[in-house]
Protein backbone atom coordinates (compact mmCIF):
# COMPACT_ATOMS: atom_id res chain seq x y z
CA UNK A 1 0.00 0.00 0.00
CA UNK A 2 2.55 2.28 0.46
CA UNK A 3 3.93 2.02 -3.00
CA UNK A 4 3.24 4.30 -5.90
CA UNK A 5 0.16 2.91 -7.42
CA UNK A 6 0.57 1.66 -10.59
CA UNK A 7 -3.42 0.80 -11.37
CA UNK A 8 -6.21 3.26 -10.30
CA UNK A 9 -9.62 2.03 -10.59
CA UNK A 10 -12.66 5.27 -10.20
CA UNK A 11 -16.32 5.11 -9.22
CA UNK A 12 -18.73 6.50 -11.34
CA UNK A 13 -21.59 7.83 -9.44
CA UNK A 14 -20.80 10.02 -6.57
CA UNK A 15 -16.91 9.95 -8.05
CA UNK A 16 -16.88 11.44 -11.32
CA UNK A 17 -20.40 11.97 -12.13
CA UNK A 18 -23.15 13.58 -10.38
CA UNK A 19 -25.88 11.32 -11.60
CA UNK A 20 -28.37 11.95 -8.72
CA UNK A 21 -30.50 14.71 -11.10
CA UNK A 22 -30.85 12.03 -13.97
CA UNK A 23 -31.52 8.93 -11.17
CA UNK A 24 -33.98 11.10 -9.26
CA UNK A 25 -35.92 12.23 -12.51
CA UNK A 26 -36.55 8.75 -12.94
CA UNK A 27 -37.50 7.38 -10.10
CA UNK A 28 -39.98 10.50 -9.73
CA UNK A 29 -41.09 9.80 -12.71
CA UNK A 30 -41.49 6.29 -11.88
CA UNK A 31 -43.69 7.16 -8.90
CA UNK A 32 -45.72 8.88 -10.47
CA UNK A 33 -46.55 6.49 -13.41
CA UNK A 34 -47.18 3.89 -10.47
CA UNK A 35 -49.80 6.63 -8.65
CA UNK A 36 -47.31 7.70 -5.80
CA UNK A 37 -46.31 10.66 -4.79
CA UNK A 38 -42.04 11.38 -5.70
CA UNK A 39 -39.33 11.81 -3.42
CA UNK A 40 -37.03 14.44 -5.22
CA UNK A 41 -33.19 14.56 -4.75
CA UNK A 42 -32.75 15.03 -1.67
CA UNK A 43 -34.24 11.44 -0.69
CA UNK A 44 -33.09 9.79 -3.69
CA UNK A 45 -29.53 10.83 -3.23
CA UNK A 46 -28.65 8.79 -0.13
CA UNK A 47 -30.41 5.73 -1.83
CA UNK A 48 -27.72 5.56 -4.82
CA UNK A 49 -24.73 3.55 -5.06
CA UNK A 50 -25.71 -0.33 -5.09
CA UNK A 51 -27.39 -0.75 -8.31
CA UNK A 52 -30.19 0.71 -10.42
CA UNK A 53 -32.45 -2.64 -9.16
CA UNK A 54 -31.71 -1.62 -5.28
CA UNK A 55 -32.18 1.71 -6.06
CA UNK A 56 -36.23 1.27 -7.25
CA UNK A 57 -36.22 -1.06 -4.53
CA UNK A 58 -35.46 1.35 -2.30
CA UNK A 59 -37.38 3.99 -3.61
CA UNK A 60 -40.41 1.69 -3.37
CA UNK A 61 -40.43 0.85 0.44
CA UNK A 62 -39.12 4.67 1.05
CA UNK A 63 -35.76 3.39 2.88
CA UNK A 64 -32.48 2.50 2.49
CA UNK A 65 -33.28 -1.18 4.44
CA UNK A 66 -36.28 -3.37 3.01
CA UNK A 67 -37.94 -5.37 0.12
CA UNK A 68 -40.92 -4.01 -1.65
CA UNK A 69 -43.31 -7.34 -2.87
CA UNK A 70 -42.22 -9.00 -5.77
CA UNK A 71 -45.52 -7.86 -7.38
CA UNK A 72 -44.86 -3.92 -6.67
CA UNK A 73 -41.02 -4.57 -7.79
CA UNK A 74 -41.82 -6.57 -11.03
CA UNK A 75 -44.07 -3.42 -12.03
CA UNK A 76 -42.35 -0.63 -11.02
CA UNK A 77 -38.36 -1.66 -12.26
CA UNK A 78 -39.31 -2.34 -16.27
CA UNK A 79 -40.56 1.51 -15.72
CA UNK A 80 -37.55 2.84 -14.61
CA UNK A 81 -35.29 1.14 -16.62
CA UNK A 82 -37.21 2.40 -19.95
CA UNK A 83 -36.99 5.91 -18.37
CA UNK A 84 -33.28 5.79 -17.17
CA UNK A 85 -32.21 4.22 -20.89
CA UNK A 86 -33.33 7.59 -22.39
CA UNK A 87 -32.08 9.45 -19.82
CA UNK A 88 -29.06 8.28 -18.75
CA UNK A 89 -26.95 11.54 -19.05
CA UNK A 90 -29.06 14.19 -19.76
CA UNK A 91 -28.75 15.97 -16.22
CA UNK A 92 -25.93 14.04 -14.88
CA UNK A 93 -22.78 16.72 -14.87
CA UNK A 94 -18.66 15.48 -14.09
CA UNK A 95 -17.88 17.60 -11.06
CA UNK A 96 -15.32 20.16 -10.98
CA UNK A 97 -11.97 18.86 -11.26
CA UNK A 98 -12.64 15.57 -12.60
CA UNK A 99 -11.86 16.60 -16.56
CA UNK A 100 -7.86 17.92 -15.32
CA UNK A 101 -7.72 15.12 -12.40
CA UNK A 102 -8.12 12.51 -15.52
CA UNK A 103 -6.08 14.33 -17.77
CA UNK A 104 -3.18 14.29 -15.22
CA UNK A 105 -3.54 10.32 -14.37
CA UNK A 106 -3.54 9.74 -17.76
CA UNK A 107 -0.40 11.91 -18.36
CA UNK A 108 1.44 10.52 -15.47
CA UNK A 109 0.88 6.99 -17.48
CA UNK A 110 -1.63 5.30 -14.67
CA UNK A 111 -3.61 2.26 -16.20
CA UNK A 112 -6.99 3.78 -15.78
CA UNK A 113 -10.19 1.59 -15.26
CA UNK A 114 -13.83 1.87 -14.30
CA UNK A 115 -15.67 0.04 -11.61
CA UNK A 116 -19.08 1.02 -11.28
CA UNK A 117 -22.24 -0.70 -9.51
CA UNK A 118 -23.61 0.81 -12.42
CA UNK A 119 -25.24 -1.54 -14.72
CA UNK A 120 -23.24 -1.68 -18.04
CA UNK A 121 -26.01 -1.12 -20.41
CA UNK A 122 -25.96 2.73 -18.39
CA UNK A 123 -22.56 3.29 -17.78
CA UNK A 124 -20.90 2.92 -20.88
CA UNK A 125 -23.26 5.58 -22.78
CA UNK A 126 -22.96 7.85 -19.20
CA UNK A 127 -19.13 7.49 -19.82
CA UNK A 128 -19.48 8.27 -23.52
CA UNK A 129 -21.55 10.96 -23.44
CA UNK A 130 -20.14 13.14 -21.00
CA UNK A 131 -16.67 12.38 -23.26
CA UNK A 132 -14.72 9.99 -20.51
CA UNK A 133 -15.12 6.63 -21.78
CA UNK A 134 -11.51 6.92 -23.41
CA UNK A 135 -9.56 7.60 -20.49
CA UNK A 136 -10.27 3.85 -19.27
CA UNK A 137 -8.98 0.61 -20.37
CA UNK A 138 -11.36 -1.38 -18.66
CA UNK A 139 -14.55 -0.86 -17.64
CA UNK A 140 -16.02 -3.21 -15.01
CA UNK A 141 -19.99 -2.49 -14.30
CA UNK A 142 -22.58 -3.84 -11.72
CA UNK A 143 -23.53 -6.14 -13.92
CA UNK A 144 -19.92 -7.60 -15.40
CA UNK A 145 -19.71 -10.18 -12.74
CA UNK A 146 -21.96 -11.82 -10.83
CA UNK A 147 -21.15 -9.65 -7.66
CA UNK A 148 -20.54 -5.86 -6.87
CA UNK A 149 -19.34 -3.55 -4.44
CA UNK A 150 -18.19 -3.77 -1.54
CA UNK A 151 -17.39 -7.74 -2.81
CA UNK A 152 -13.27 -6.81 -3.96
CA UNK A 153 -14.12 -9.05 -7.14
CA UNK A 154 -14.40 -6.20 -9.35
CA UNK A 155 -11.55 -4.55 -8.45
CA UNK A 156 -10.01 -7.96 -8.51
CA UNK A 157 -10.76 -8.75 -11.80
CA UNK A 158 -9.35 -4.86 -13.31
CA UNK A 159 -6.59 -5.65 -11.81
CA UNK A 160 -5.83 -8.64 -12.99
CA UNK A 161 -6.82 -7.63 -16.62
CA UNK A 162 -3.90 -4.95 -15.71
CA UNK A 163 -1.74 -7.13 -14.31
CA UNK A 164 -1.17 -4.90 -11.11
CA UNK A 165 -0.69 -6.18 -7.73
CA UNK A 166 -2.55 -4.63 -4.31
CA UNK A 167 0.60 -2.71 -3.33
CA UNK A 168 0.64 -1.06 -6.65
CA UNK A 169 -3.25 -0.65 -6.92
CA UNK A 170 -5.71 1.93 -6.20
CA UNK A 171 -9.24 2.88 -5.57
CA UNK A 172 -10.97 6.18 -5.94
CA UNK A 173 -14.64 6.27 -4.73
CA UNK A 174 -17.03 7.90 -2.67
CA UNK A 175 -18.72 4.83 -0.89
CA UNK A 176 -18.48 2.54 2.23
CA UNK A 177 -18.73 0.35 -0.39
CA UNK A 178 -15.40 1.33 -1.97
CA UNK A 179 -13.93 1.88 0.77
CA UNK A 180 -14.97 -2.10 1.89
CA UNK A 181 -14.17 -3.91 -1.64
CA UNK A 182 -10.92 -1.80 -1.92
CA UNK A 183 -9.60 -2.89 2.08
CA UNK A 184 -11.17 -6.47 1.28
CA UNK A 185 -8.81 -6.32 -2.10
CA UNK A 186 -5.90 -4.98 -0.32
CA UNK A 187 -6.08 -1.69 -2.18
CA UNK A 188 -5.09 2.18 -1.59
CA UNK A 189 -8.06 4.04 -1.13
CA UNK A 190 -8.89 7.80 -1.62
CA UNK A 191 -12.28 9.36 -1.13
CA UNK A 192 -14.35 12.12 -2.35
CA UNK A 193 -15.97 13.86 0.25
CA UNK A 194 -18.81 15.39 -2.26
CA UNK A 195 -20.13 12.34 -3.14
CA UNK A 196 -22.77 9.90 -1.66
CA UNK A 197 -22.60 7.76 0.84
CA UNK A 198 -26.34 7.20 1.92
CA UNK A 199 -26.32 10.17 4.05
CA UNK A 200 -23.39 9.56 5.98
CA UNK A 201 -19.68 11.04 5.95
CA UNK A 202 -17.06 9.24 4.59
CA UNK A 203 -14.87 9.35 7.42
CA UNK A 204 -16.61 7.66 8.99
CA UNK A 205 -15.27 4.71 7.03
CA UNK A 206 -11.23 5.88 7.06
CA UNK A 207 -10.26 5.90 3.68
CA UNK A 208 -6.56 6.89 3.59
CA UNK A 209 -7.42 9.53 2.19
CA UNK A 210 -10.19 12.41 2.02
CA UNK A 211 -10.51 14.82 -0.80
CA UNK A 212 -12.46 17.64 -2.17
CA UNK A 213 -11.10 17.75 -5.66
CA UNK A 214 -9.78 15.44 -8.21
CA UNK A 215 -7.28 17.88 -8.60
CA UNK A 216 -5.82 17.42 -5.32
CA UNK A 217 -4.36 13.94 -6.86
CA UNK A 218 -1.37 16.10 -8.26
CA UNK A 219 0.25 16.42 -4.31
CA UNK A 220 -1.01 12.73 -3.59
CA UNK A 221 0.48 10.83 -6.12
O1 LIG B 1 -25.71 2.82 -7.63
C1 LIG B 1 -25.27 2.81 -8.78
O2 LIG B 1 -26.00 2.61 -9.77
C2 LIG B 1 -23.80 2.99 -9.06
O3 LIG B 1 -23.03 3.54 -8.07
P1 LIG B 1 -21.42 3.68 -8.15
O4 LIG B 1 -21.05 4.18 -9.55
O5 LIG B 1 -21.16 4.69 -7.09
O6 LIG B 1 -20.85 2.32 -7.86
MG1 LIG C 1 -20.17 5.97 -5.98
Amino acid sequence: MSEKPRMILIDVDGTLVDSVPDLAWCVDEMMKALGREPWGETRVRDWVGNGVERLVRRALIGQLDGEPSDEEFDKAYPVFLELYAENTSKRSTLYPGVPEGLDYLRDQGYSLGCVTNKAEQFTLPLLRDLGIEDYFGIVVAGDTLPVKKPDPTPLLYAAEFFGAGPEHSLMIGDSKSDVKAARAAGFRIICMSYGYNHGEDIRIYEPDQVIDSMVELRDLL
